[in-house]
């Protein structure tokens, strides 16, 4: 999928809302584990309530490999019905890879190849010959760590080194790497004060930002100063969507919860 594709469905669905499909058993509606894939059951019913309201979808892959070959399965059958029943929808392996190029290539051939993701989260540690292969596929992306949610971003990303934060350096840096315009980048919801300065090294880029509701990031100020003419943004949220209830409504409800962000988006795209 191109980044025009992306921002045209964007446009058309007035939503850069991308649901998170982290998956983990103790919090699904006890009635769908006697099914034979409650994983995938889970998935696809909250991909056939919600798919109108957002136009991507991050599964992160620690809440499929930790189910082991069951998990891995549930994440293949839930990228495959993405694949087939929406094609426009952009995904996402979040799976924060990355080492040295011969072993990145094949974290590359797995997910975007093998799976068929749209994209892959990388972290930019290793440097240019850990990312570089992710970034060898045709109208693939690599969505590279920059500036993260969490407390510890601020450990290693922000710290000073040759009179500029360590974030900033792999923004800048990672724009010289081959096929850079394949790259796209995290940026915590968190850190919305932080996406001037971001925007002033990647103007254009498209951002995922995860980090609104459970991690307490505001959607209004990330959009202040993160977005562009061309939207630029995807907006991640995983638990405060798909955990809204655990009845049998639970579809519902995140159709219901998703349904908030995407009025929320609808109304700042046309203002
Ligand atoms: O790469 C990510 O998606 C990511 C980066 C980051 O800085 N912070 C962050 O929370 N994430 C992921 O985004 C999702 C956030 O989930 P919720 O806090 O439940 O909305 C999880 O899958 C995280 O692993």
């Amino acid at each position: 999928m191109t980044t025009q594709d992306l921002v045209t469905q964007i446009r058309k669905k007035n939503s850069f809302l991308c649901i998170g499909l982290d998956v983990d058993l103790e919090k699904i509606p006890p009635h769908l584990l006697s099914e034979e894939d409650p994983i995938f059951a889970f998935n696809k019913a909250i991909i056939d309530a919600t798919h109108h309201l957002c136009v991507a979808y991050k599964p992160n892959t620690a809440f499929y490999e930790a189910y082991g070959l069951k998990g891995w399965k549930a994440l293949e059958k839930t990228i495959h019905y993405l694949n087939q029943h929406h094609p426009e929808m952009f995904t996402i392996a979040d799976a924060k890879r990355g080492d040295i190029g011969n072993t990145s290539r094949m974290y590359a051939k797995a997910f975007l190849e093998d799976l068929g993701f749209d994209s892959v989260t990388v972290a930019p540690y290793m440097g240019k010959d850990s990312v570089e292969p992710f970034l060898d596929f045709k109208d693939k992306h690599t969505i590279l760590l920059a500036l993260t949610s969490n407390q510890g971003a601020f450990d290693f990303q922000t710290k000073n080194i040759d009179g500029k934060e360590v974030y900033k350096h792999v923004l800048e840096t990672s724009k010289s790497w081959e096929n850079s315009e394949n790259l796209m980048y995290v940026v915590g919801a968190t850190k919305a004060e932080y996406l001037v300065d971001i925007r002033s090294i990647i103007p254009n880029s498209f951002l995922l930002v995860p980090g609104v509701g459970a991690q307490g990031g505001n959607l209004q100020d990330v959009c202040k100063y993160g977005m562009t003419s061309t939207i630029g943004l995807l907006i991640n949220s995983s638990r405060g969507i798909i955990y809204a209830s655990s009845d049998e409504h639970y579809a519902e409800a995140a159709a219901q919860k998703a349904k908030e962000l995407q009025q929320e988006m609808a109304f700042i795209l046309n203002q």
